[in-house]
């Protein structure tokens, strides 16, 4: 049975293009770990590169297949939305049997950054073919034709070989389209997914956040209700001439607590983001895929602002987690692998929206990993999903914690927070009176 508005889905993405996979084609898979795996597909008996390190489970079998690349803000969303609709059919615990698991793939061109692909290579330890049947079925259901779906088994003397197939809609034939190896390519420059951030995860202006949330007004009654609240926003509010600081940092760092005290000690106001508007509607867009759910965040920022705006013209402002939470996290959950995959130094992706009311000082919370568990267990509290994905994947941590030292123009100014409540306190004081000229 398919998911609340899962059949709007339906709706044809771009058709694929006739050739199955043009010859520059690679494809890179995240194993477990973070390694991430570089590979192309080759027919030329000259081409004597080893095949890459094997994601392939012996003696099984690995079957892998794209979505069509998406233009338009409406393509996009519907193509985001059946990505995360296959994501969980297929994450489910071992999705099609025990032996089986599904690793995220994107496919990519070096010489056309425009054309990167997601889809998914799902691994079969038992080559049981009921799994081919089950996957094809699911394909021919969800996927717009003509769909390629590749077949991956270790061949004699360990090549490891690729038939690609394509399914025509819902007709059960098949046609085998190219029989190729499997080769090893170098890990590129930048990670293929760099380039599609400020489309598809970092929203560097209100209008941009906007056209992706107008696309899901059909799919997601309450993105009506955010947009309504936006466009009662002015579009550049001022800030007030009282200091507007934001602390930022992961979660259990400590900013909750620290805010509230720097809000008591300043006779500050403390706003929190997303601001209560919109809290309530959270957990419908956490539940999104990336390109909506930070659009989400993105458009609460733009209102935040303007509540920013008026509070800073009576009284210094305290501020929980803004802007760049919402593009640490997204760039952090977009690249793959390990932190040296992260975009590099004075990327785009970490400089401040033009549009957006700027702070006056950002400081970010820092503390150990074994400190954060503690407090995490000492809040009691049930983790979210990305806590547990934090506590899970240190990976992850470490590119939200880079992400934050990249930004720019505000950049995030580390403070350890690892001392007692009271110090902290006392130097965070300390660095904002001194920065922001208050008594
Ligand atoms: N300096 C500190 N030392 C020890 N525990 C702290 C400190 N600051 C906060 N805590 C505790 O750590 C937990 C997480 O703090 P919290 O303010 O909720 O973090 P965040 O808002 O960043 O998620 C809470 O139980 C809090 O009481
Ligand atoms: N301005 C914001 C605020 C939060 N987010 C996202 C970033 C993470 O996915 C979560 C973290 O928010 P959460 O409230 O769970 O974090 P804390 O518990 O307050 O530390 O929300 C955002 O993208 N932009």
């Amino acid at each position: 049975m398919l998911r609340r508005g899962a059949l709007a889905l339906l709706v044809p993405l771009r058709r694929r293009s006739a050739m199955a996979t043009p010859p520059d084609r690679r494809f890179v898979v995240e194993l477990a770990g973070s390694e991430l795996v570089h590979f192309s597909l080759s027919d030329d008996d000259n081409n004597h590169r080893a095949p890459p390190r094997c994601f392939l489970p012996r003696p099984g079998r690995c079957y892998s297949f794209c979505l069509p690349a998406a233009g338009s803000p409406r393509e996009r969303v519907r193509a985001a939305r059946l990505h995360r609709l296959l994501q969980r059919r297929l994450s489910q615990e071992q999705p099609f049997g025990v032996g089986s698991a599904a690793l995220a793939l994107l496919s990519y061109s070096p010489s056309r950054e425009a054309a990167l692909e997601r889809g998914f290579l799902v691994q079969d330890e038992r080559r049981a073919p009921e799994i081919e049947r089950s996957l094809e079925e699911l394909l021919r259901h969800l996927l717009p034709a003509p769909v390629h779906l590749a077949v991956y088994e270790v061949a004699e003397g360990g090549e490891v070989r690729c038939a690609l197939w394509r399914l025509d809609g819902a007709a059960q034939g098949r046609q085998l389209v190219r029989r190729a190896r499997v080769v090893a390519e170098e890990e590129p420059a930048l990670h293929p997914a760099g380039a599609h951030l400020l489309e598809d995860a970092v929203f560097r202006s209100r209008g941009a956040a906007r056209r992706i949330l107008e696309e899901c007004t059909s799919l997601i009654p309450e993105a009506k209700a955010v947009l309504d609240l936006v466009d009662q926003c002015p579009q550049h509010p001022k800030k007030g001439d009282f200091p507007v600081i934001v602390i930022e940092g992961l979660d259990a760092t400590g900013k909750t607590t620290l805010t509230q005290a720097v809000k008591d000690s300043l006779n500050a106001v403390l706003l929190r983001s997303p601001p209560p508007s919109v809290s309530q509607w959270r957990k419908i867009f956490d539940d999104e895929p990336t390109l909506i759910r930070r659009a989400f965040y993105a458009l609460t920022n733009y209102i935040l602002a303007s509540e920013i705006a008026k509070a800073s013209s009576k009284l210094p402002v305290i501020v929980d987690r803004y802007w760049h939470s919402t593009a640490a996290y997204a760039v952090a959950t977009e690249i793959s692998g390990k932190v040296q995959n992260l975009p590099p130094l004075h990327h785009e992706v970490y400089h401040w929206p033009e549009d957006l009311l700027k702070p006056d000082v950002v400081l970010l919370l820092t503390v150990s990993p074994e400190e954060r568990i503690r407090r995490l267990k000492g809040r009691g509290m049930e983790k979210t999903e990305e806590e547990t994905e934090l506590e899970a994947n240190t990976c992850f941590r470490q590119k939200v914690e880079e992400s934050y030292r990249r930004m720019e123009n505000p950049t995030c100014q580390p403070v350890d927070a690892s001392p007692s409540r009271e110090e902290v306190l006392k130097a965070v004081l300390h660095l904002v009176k001194n920065q922001c000229h208050l008594p």
